[in-house]
């Protein structure tokens, strides 16, 4: 069996930097035509000149012969000024700001305090045209970490929504039946991404196995009943539910330290691990819509004019892959299999 689709891209993926960078990003530019990357880095981008730059390394990170566009993202602080938005919106290449809620997630210290204090740039953004990524959780510790996404809605994303109805939004890695209903009842300008680790795990997860930090991810895995309403929606034919790998490189070391740091690697199985959720459902016919055409609409681009092929056939996913000088990175399903092979 062989499934061709449009070229996807993955609208939600960290790259980091340096060595990780060019360890990590020949796995997405095999399978994705372009990627919106995210500026969690340590500092983070936070302006369009650090946009450019990073930009800049990504391209000469990429092998040759390989054709990839990063479509780039800014990091917003409280302090980020409404002027940034007119060189945003003037680059062409920075697509979107990034909210991370001070302390949600991995590297987000510089984070927003109070979205109060960033309401006239986000003012801004809604009159531009310049999409809001929003990682929804709340922070405060009397939340329980499994309620910090519904709790968000209510706390932020409805009263934001109030004030600023027209700011485009996404929603990122939604993990729970009430983000989906959510974003479903919401207006055109918000959508949501949606994980493949999202899709095909519950929170058993991260109770199973030897290590099972390896499946500790932010927002965190939930039940089982979030993880059928994430795949309904995601198969529903929806254009404002898309594909975001979320991909999120950590070297091993740091991973499986007692208090390891949030994040899954799934490029190396990008598009695979989707083909797998959806063949899952037999949904696969909705796969082309959800990986490759909705992202577009939604950003305002073209979809990718050339395709990829899988075949059905078992791919043994290594225990390991090399990332840092002195130390290694362990894939989603390391030592076991994924469904799908990407034809070259
Ligand atoms: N998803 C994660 O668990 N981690 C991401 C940050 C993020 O997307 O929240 C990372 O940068 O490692
Ligand atoms: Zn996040
Ligand atoms: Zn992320």
């Amino acid at each position: 069996m062989s499934l061709t689709l449009i070229r996807p891209d993955d609208w939600h993926l960290h790259l980091r930097d340096g060595a990780a960078l060019a360890a990590v990003l020949p796995d997405t530019a095999r399978r994705f035509g372009r990627a919106i990357v995210m500026p969690n880095l340590k500092p983070p981008v936070r302006t369009v000149e650090e946009a450019a730059a990073y930009r800049e390394r990504i391209l000469a990170a990429l092998p040759a012969g390989m054709s990839f566009e990063p479509l780039m993202t800014l990091y917003l602080t409280d302090v980020t000024p409404p002027e940034e938005i007119a060189k945003v919106k003037a680059s062409g290449f920075v697509k979107a700001l990034k909210l991370y809620p001070a302390g949600a997630t991995t590297n987000s210290d510089a984070g927003v305090t109070d979205i109060n204090k960033v309401l006239p740039t986000l003012a801004e953004m809604a009159r531009q045209g310049i999409p809001l990524l929003v990682h929804g959780e709340v922070t405060d510790p009397s939340v329980d970490v499994f309620d910090r996404e519904a709790v968000f809605i209510e706390r932020v994303m409805k009263p934001l929504l109030g004030k600023l109805p027209d700011l485009k939004v996404v929603f990122e890695h939604i993990t729970t039946k009430q983000a989906a209903n959510f974003v479903w009842s919401a207006g055109a300008n918000v959508a949501a991404t949606i994980t493949a680790h999202h899709l095909l795990l519950n929170r058993n997860a991260l109770f199973q196995g030897a290590l099972p930090q390896h499946h500790y991810c932010l927002p965190v895995l939930k039940r089982e009943l979030h993880r059928e309403a994430l795949m309904d929606v995601a198969i529903s034919g929806n254009p404002r539910f898309f594909l975001g790998t979320d991909s999120a490189p950590h070297a091993r070391g740091i991973k499986q330290t007692l208090c390891g740091c949030a994040g899954i690697y799934t490029a190396h199985a990008g598009i695979e691990l989707y083909a797998e959720a959806f063949e899952s459902v037999n949904a696969l016919d909705r796969l082309e819509g959800f990986a490759s055409r909705f992202g577009p609409l939604f950003y305002g681009l073209p979809a990718n004019a050339d395709t990829i092929t899988l075949v059905k056939e078992p791919v043994a996913v290594p225990a390991e892959i090399p990332y840092l000088a002195d130390d290694v990175l362990v894939p989603m399903r390391a030592g076991e299999t994924v469904a799908w092979r990407l034809l070259d």
